[in-house]
């Protein structure tokens, strides 16, 4: 199915909107492109495609050896890092105080509001985004740290409405931060295993929209998501549903039969304003939003879900879009350079 407006040259994803680049400076010919990753996403990241369209345009990816002194590794122009240890965050902080000119992808501190999924949401909140083109919220929420046996009651005293979307926490690259589940009935939120985040469950029709953010460039794909749930699936639900992964990018949802109501991507200028804010406020410059449209409202979306560096692998055209960006990297410092010269 194509939805109207679509680009057709590259049927999974929509480009809202990209940098023009000027050619990088004689000076920055060469780019020196440090990572500090997991393996598996050195897999899912540093592919053929990406590695051979970085060396045509002077891009060299550099690993970086976490037990040596970071001082003593490069130089580099650029870090690009998701690994979450304290002491790996602490390296960092220190070499960027000391290597102001290097940058790093992005911040630690700044990254660390998305490993908490109550505070990954709360920029969100308060932006209040709502235009023309639609509102954008968070669904209601509420943060159970322990003791199992009282979360029937502080669901009832928050007000929350079943069915509610348990998850983790904490966001720490385990898979296990990821093992979400479904709370159909009051009698089962015992059942549920702190600390975690209890948020209402919003119909929208199954299908997600994941937002990418590289820089300035914002990229929308659509994936499935979980069916909506009805009456009859409340009252015949007694547990809880353990779900597993089901937005990840085997699930693309570009071209099944939807109705094109709910498959209609989000507006454009509301999608820019979004990220332009997030940006702004997280401080960051990598990472996507999870947006859902509730069922039977047209202008209406929900942010549930913001991941840090997420899997741009799966994103089309990401080697283009992300050398792109390294490389505006550079010009801006050159240009800042320049001027206070
Ligand atoms: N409040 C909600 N209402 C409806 N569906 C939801 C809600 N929260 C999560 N979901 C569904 O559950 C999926 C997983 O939730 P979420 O994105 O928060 O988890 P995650 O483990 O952080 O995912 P990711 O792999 O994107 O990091 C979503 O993609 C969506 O399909
Ligand atoms: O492919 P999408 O739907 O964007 O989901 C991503 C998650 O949001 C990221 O959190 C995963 O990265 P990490 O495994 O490094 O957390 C990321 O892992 P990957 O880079 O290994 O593919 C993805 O699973
Ligand atoms: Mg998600
Ligand atoms: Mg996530």
């Amino acid at each position: 199915m194509r939805v109207h407006g679509e680009v057709s040259d590259d049927e999974a994803a929509t480009v809202v909107e990209s940098v023009p680049l000027c050619p990088p400076p004689a000076s920055a010919q060469r780019l020196v492109v440090g990572y500090a990753l997991t393996k598996k996403k050195v897999r899912s990241f540093l592919q053929p495609k990406l590695l051979a369209l970085a060396r045509k345009k002077g891009i060299h990816f550099e690993s970086i050896d976490e037990t040596r002194p970071l001082s003593e590794q490069g130089p580099f122009d650029i870090i690009l890092h998701k690994l979450t240890s304290k002491e790996w965050q602490q390296v960092l902080e220190n070499y960027r105080e000391e290597h102001p000119e290097v940058t790093v992808l992005d911040p630690p501190n700044a990254i660390q509001h998305l490993n908490n999924r109550q505070s990954m949401l709360q920029e969100v909140a308060d932006l209040n985004l709502s235009n023309g083109y639609g509102e954008v919220c968070t669904p209601r929420q509420l943060v159970i740290m322990k003791d199992p046996s009282s979360i029937p009651d502080a669901v009832a005293k928050a007000g929350l409405t079943l069915p509610l979307v348990a998850k983790p926490l904490v966001v720490d690259g385990t898979s296990k931060s990821h093992e979400l589940s479904l709370a159909y009935v009051e009698a089962s939120l015992p059942l549920l295993d702190p600390p975690l985040v209890l948020q209402e469950f919003v119909n929208h029709g199954g299908i997600l929209f994941k937002v990418y953010i590289v820089g300035e460039t914002i990229r929308v794909v659509r994936r499935f998501s979980l069916p909506d749930v009805n009456t009859y699936d409340l009252g015949n639900n007694d547990g809880i549903f353990r779900f597993p992964r089901v937005s990840c990018a085997t699930n693309n949802a570009e071209d099944a039969d939807v109705d094109p109501c709910i498959a209609e991507l989000p507006p454009k200028p509301l999608l820019e304003k979004l990220g332009k804010e997030l940006r702004r406020r997280l401080g960051l410059r990598l990472f996507n939003i999870d947006m859902i449209r509730e069922h039977g409202r047209k202008d209406r979306y929900y942010v549930i879900d913001i991941n840090y560096f997420p899997g741009y692998g799966k994103m089309p055209g990401y080697e283009h879009i992300f050398t792109d960006f390294l490389l505006s990297l550079v010009q801006s410092k050159y240009e800042r350079l320049l001027s206070a010269s």
